[in-house]
């Protein structure tokens, strides 16, 4: 109950900014965060602080110009000390030279917390082999199926996870399969189910209707999926695949539907909207039905229309195989295996890594809990090994420039990158991706970089959230993925199952709120035994981050936050009114806080330049908030609402205070009764810990979860507790 207590906290009651300086030490508060919050007292130094004159800077870019003639009136809030601090050496008085308005910036690289050193205990991180030497020719399969696979996929070796799956499938049997992310998992139960289909006597007619369902938790993954089976399908023209994935009109589903589809890939809550309005849906020839990311299957809040599908399947199939697969198999899923799969093999991959144990995937000693790996091993993830994972700890007013200033030292000053930003609301992809798109896409200079040195195409951002509309997000997921640089601004709609070539950095701006949404996030770059790297950006009160990443094995190292700013050096946009010929050194601390002081300035003039930008920033730090209040439990102690300075955070918006009225509530009140009713599947340990994933991943308004629009009808239901299997 203390943690709820914290999320009705209301912002009058708390302490204003710059309270950790003004109180004492024996003061601190006890409760959460404790040892944080003392870290909030100490103030960050940067090196040499102090040492340099004050500066005026003026804006170079006829953009940052116009924006410098924005409202200069800060919005009044709980934000400002009561007392104004001292004139920093720091500021920065930024001149527009038209009006000869100045706007005074408050200074960004005083009274912030102390940047703690990092402890990294080193682990062992868990590895599996991605590829085995086995060829496909081995499995026996169809001729023309094997050469599709060479030819068409244009793959020759098996991957550890499909050389112990195929078999397995092939045989008949069910399947609990884990192995990481990017380890070929869509083919290890694909080519079985194409070459089991394939094979049936009689042949296969479109008329039969399903004899293949494959759940997946997202529309973009639905499409991913469709598109690889298709491709199986190549030679077998007789059999027709099908998505339904919402966002579609359903009179033209139900068309497809009626004309016939014999493998369906589909999010559940569509499907279930079909179970309940379509005549032509049966169940009855299905043979077999796959879980794709079947932890995020349950946790996205589609349990109910789970249960909904396994009772008309159960229904009707009379024989069928189940298979579950994930990188990530958590406790949700051994009720979900429970009820879905009968007498299943487990499949980890991870059991091939030090030859302690059988290669073998081992029969799973029955149902349920039993049926998953032990806990241990499920507390433990897989990474890709060409995985090189970071962090860096920057406070909290100095995230929005560091965020900048690693996307231009990555993506404007090294060629090739692919980058992918996941925000934990749709609202902050919105805003920043209007801020970048503003002040960080137009007006490319140089600079100074040798045109061989310059990436060879524009910045070019891009969104992925559940609030957009279906075509645009189909548009901009098939754009990324085709193209080979970009910077993908999104929330978790996109962390799970996309394979996404070429993106070589995935940068988490929001902690995750479970280590298996971390897995899974920064399963979208090394894929299938390539190089990728990941940056997870921490305050320092949530620096104690890295210990229970490490305590799942997982190992990471520190990039400073002085590196990652030290880019803006060679951006002769930020160069103020030094003039942009002279040549500094990246390493000159005080040039770099300066440059930054200049973005900073130009990203507070484009959101105060007008009310709707304004507005943006608010409903943006409001969903941070709202975000950050619905941690789980477990993560408080890391991640609670009162260890956020709200003046500083607003500062990350480019609000030069911290509105009035934020509200640190996890739900907004009109939406607390909708989560009255308790899902089917999982009654236990659900409430809050479930609500807190659909906040923080936004996917309620974006994906079709379906199960708060499906309306019960009177009489027989199939929403009721699943029937036995069989
Ligand atoms: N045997 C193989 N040889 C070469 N490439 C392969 C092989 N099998 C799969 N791939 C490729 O590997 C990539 C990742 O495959 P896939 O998306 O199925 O991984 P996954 O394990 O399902 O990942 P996630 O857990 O993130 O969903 C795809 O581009 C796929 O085409």
């Amino acid at each position: 109950m203390a943690a709820e207590e914290g999320l009705l906290l209301n912002v009058s009651s708390l302490p204003a900014p710059g309270f950790a300086r003004r109180r004492r030490a024996s003061q601190a508060p006890r409760g959460p965060g404790t040892q944080q919050r003392k870290a909030l007292k100490r103030k960050f130094q940067w090196p040499e602080e102090g040492t340099q004159p004050k500066q005026k800077a003026r804006l170079s870019s006829p953009q940052a110009k116009k924006l410098a003639t924005g409202p200069l009136r800060p919005i009044k809030g709980l934000g400002p000390p009561k007392s104004p601090p001292k004139k920093s050496l720091t500021e920065c008085k930024v001149s527009n030279a038209s009006s000869r308005t100045s706007v005074k910036t408050s200074s960004l690289f005083r009274n912030n917390p102390e940047i703690p050193d990092v402890q990294r205990p080193s682990v062992e991180q868990v590895q599996e082999r991605v590829f085995t030497s086995d060829s496909f020719d081995q499995l026996g399969l169809h001729p023309h199926l094997t050469s599709t696979i060479t030819s068409v996929l244009g793959m020759s070796c098996m991957t550890s996870v499909q050389k112990q799956t195929i078999p397995v499938l092939m045989q008949g049997k069910d399947a609990l399969v884990r192995s990481q992310t990017g380890s070929g998992k869509t083919l290890a139960y694909g080519i079985p189910l194409i070459q089991s289909l394939q094979n049936m006597e009689p042949k296969i007619k479109r008329s039969d209707g399903l004899y293949a369902v494959i759940l997946v938790p997202t529309r973009e993954l639905a499409l991913q999926s469709f598109q690889t089976i298709q491709k199986l399908l190549k030679p077998f023209t007789w059999i027709v695949p099908g998505v339904l994935m919402g966002g579609e009109k359903k009179k033209s589903e139900k068309a497809r539907l009626r004309k016939g589809i014999n493998i369906l890939i589909a999010t559940p809550g569509r499907l279930v909207d079909h179970i309940k309005s379509t005549q032509c849906l049966h169940f009855h020839q299905v043979q077999w039905l796959i879980l794709d990311e079947a932890d995020r299957i349950l946790d996205q809040g589609f349990e109910k229309a789970v249960t909904a599908i396994l009772n008309a399947v159960n229904t009707n199939s009379e024989k069928r195989q189940n298979v579950l697969l994930s990188a990530t198999l958590t406790d949700g899923v051994a009720r979900l295996a429970d009820i879905s799969l009968h007498d299943p093999v487990c499949i980890s991959v991870v059991e091939e890594v030090g030859g302690s144990s059988s290669p073998k995937a081992r029969a799973c000693l029955s149902q349920a809990d039993r049926a998953l790996p032990a806990s241990a091993e499920r507390d433990t993830f897989a990474v890709p090994e060409k995985l090189q994972q970071n962090i860096t700890v920057v406070p909290s007013k100095l995230r929005l420039v560091t965020l900048a200033a690693f996307i231009l030292g990555k993506c404007k000053f090294e060629k090739c990158n692919k980058m992918m930003i996941f925000f934990s609301s749709c609202e902050q992809v919105e805003f920043h991706h209007t801020l970048f798109q503003t002040v960080l896409a137009e007006g490319l200079e140089t600079g100074g970089l040798e045109p061989s040195l310059l990436p060879p195409l524009p910045l070019v951002f891009q969104r992925l959230h559940g609030d957009m509309k279906q075509e645009e997000r189909t548009t901009i997921f098939q754009d990324f993925l085709q193209s080979k640089t970009g910077v993908l601004l999104c929330t978790d709609v996109a962390a799970r199952g996309l394979d996404l070539p070429e993106v070589t950095w995935i940068v988490q701006y929001n902690p995750p709120a479970s280590l298996a949404e971390y897995v899974h996030r920064i399963g979208r770059t090394a894929r299938i035994g390539s190089q990728g790297n990941s940056l997870l950006i921490l305050a320092p009160s949530e620096a104690e981050y890295v210990n229970l990443l490490a305590s799942h094995k997982i190992n990471v190292s520190e990039l400073k936050m002085e590196s990652i700013l030290s880019c803006l050096v060679k951006d002769n946009r930020f160069v103020g009114n030094r003039g942009g010929n002279k040549k500094f050194h990246s390493t000159d601390p005080q040039e770099v806080r300066r440059r930054a002081t200049v973005l900073q300035t130009q990203f507070e003039n484009f959101v105060h330049s007008n009310m709707e930008t304004v507005q943006q920033a608010k409903k943006a730090l409001q969903s941070f908030i709202r975000s950050y209040a619905t941690y789980p439990a477990s993560l408080k102690h890391i991640f609670h609402v009162r260890l956020l300075h709200l003046g500083h955070v607003a500062k990350s918006f480019g609000l030069r205070d911290a509105p009035k009225n934020l509200s640190t509530r996890a739900v907004p009140k009109k939406r607390k009764n909708q989560r009255q009713k308790r899902p089917d599947l999982l009654r236990k340990n659900w409430g809050h810990r479930r609500l807190a994933e659909v906040l923080r991943s936004e996917y309620s308004s974006g994906l079709d979860s379906g199960t708060s629009q499906v309306k019960r009808k009177k009489g027989p239901s199939n929403l009721g507790n699943p029937k036995p299997l069989r």
